[in-house]
């Protein structure tokens, strides 16, 4: 998919200090293997290209299988709204850091996949952080691949699993508890495999991408690592934290807390900063969020005034206020200015849980919900709305 696109929306350019480059890793060829697009640091290179937003036309076909439309048109459509956006970073830029980088492991929603959260990311990559945003292979993502049995040496075909909806009559949480235990071991995964590159180990990448990870050795401070997640990436986050002390908090967007069993929630000793949006509340949701207070271990909880689930996404970007607004893409709010408030939230959170010797604590304010668009914990009106499906 070529050709930049020429009207004004687009996914917002970072506003830290550092270029950010990307680029992608695969583990091995198996579905079992950790895969996840690099975010980081890099070098200034007028070379290096943006890359498409959406890698494959497979992911197109994934999202219509998501939202139960025809595959065909919403292809066309898919293509002709969103085809030739791209990401506001440099692909296989050289990374480049004058201090050792703090860690994030971002997660994706359900039917979303590894590049739909790029604004988030690019933008703590951009204030220095290195990031790894999992495409998980729970059969939770529109579409995600792998590669098969090795046919001959060097030639591979990619093998594509897509979004697997919940058969007529299936339970939810059954299938959803199984998928947030994988998605939690797959960004444990995706930390030891940084934990690897950071120390040195020569990992293999079936990707063959012209990045050079060895460049990665002794780039990251992994004693300052969180994990982030939006919606079941948000439930991945509180199983994640659970599972993974090395994991010193988590920021969890927008959670979506019905795959989490009641039993995991006291045994989470790390702070956890929940960002909501004002939509997407209502009282079951909230009420499990809130079994997670504690007196003892920094909780928060902010909802952003006039925004929706897709609030969080790259799409919010993506379309023009009819459009967007029509599908649930975007709030009252302008998109930009509600990702902004969520990421520097989101930095202070992490500067005062993580140690960092930065500037993010100018936005302590805004992790107590001081600011005319944010409002400190729920919406309250959370108590009067029945369960949101269409979200
Ligand atoms: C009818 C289908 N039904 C499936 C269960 C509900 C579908 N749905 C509401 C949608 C996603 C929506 C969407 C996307 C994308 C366009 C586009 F046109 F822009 F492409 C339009 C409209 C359709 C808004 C959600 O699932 C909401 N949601 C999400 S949305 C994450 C996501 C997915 C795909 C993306 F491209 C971007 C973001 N992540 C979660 O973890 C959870 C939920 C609900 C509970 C847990």
């Amino acid at each position: 998919m070529g050709s930049s696109c020429s009207n004004h929306l687009g996914i917002p350019p970072p506003k830290g200090p550092n270029h950010v480059g990307c680029t992608d890793f695969m583990m091995d060829h198996t579905a079992q293997g950790s895969f996840f697009r690099l975010y980081y640091p890099c070098q200034e290179t007028e070379k290096a290209e943006k890359p498409d937003w959406v890698p494959n036309m497979e992911y197109f076909y994934g999202l219509a299988d998501f939202m139960k439309i025809n595959r065909t048109w919403s292809e066309k459509i898919f293509e002709y709204l969103f085809g030739s956006y791209k990401i506001p970073a440099y692909m296989d830029a050289p990374f480049k850091s004058s201090e050792k980088c703090p860690v994030v492991i971002f997660s994706h929603g359900l039917g979303a996949f590894r590049t739909l959260y790029s604004a988030i990311c690019v933008e703590l990559a951009s204030q220095g952080f290195i990031v790894a945003s999992v495409e998980h292979r729970d059969e939770s993502a529109s579409a995600t691949f792998y590669f098969h049995e090795k046919t001959e040496p060097g030639l591979t075909q990619r093998e594509w699993m897509y979004y697997r909806a919940l058969k007529h009559g299936e339970s939810e949480f059954p299938l959803r508890n199984k998928q947030v235990k994988q998605r939690a071991d797959e960004c444990i995964l995706a930390l030891d495999k940084l934990t690897q590159m950071n120390s040195g180990v020569a990992v293999q990448n079936v990707l063959q991408t012209p990045f050079d990870y060895t460049t990665l050795e002794n780039s990251m401070d992994l004693c300052r690592t969180a994990v982030i997640g939006h919606s079941f990436g948000g439930a991945t986050v509180i199983e994640s934290l659970c599972k993974e002390v090395k994991f010193k908090c988590g920021v969890a967007l927008d959670a979506w807390m019905v795959p989490l069993d009641d039993e995991i929630f006291p045994r989470v000793k790390q702070p956890i900063f929940f960002i909501n949006s004002e939509k997407f509340q209502w009282a079951g949701n909230i009420s499990r969020m809130k079994k997670l207070d504690c007196t003892v271990i920094d909780r928060k909880m902010i909802t952003i005034r006039g925004t929706v689930h897709q609030s969080f996404p790259d799409f919010t970007f993506l379309t023009g206020n009819w459009i967007g607004k029509l599908m649930k893409l975007k709030g009252e709010i302008d998109p930009e200015l509600a990702i902004d408030l969520s990421n520097k939230a989101t930095l202070a959170f992490l500067q005062r849980h993580l140690h960092l010797e930065k500037d993010f604590n100018q936005w302590d304010p805004l992790i107590d919900g001081h600011d005319k668009n944010l409002i400190p914990g729920t919406n309250n009106l959370s108590q009067l709305k029945p369960v949101p499906l269409n979200e």
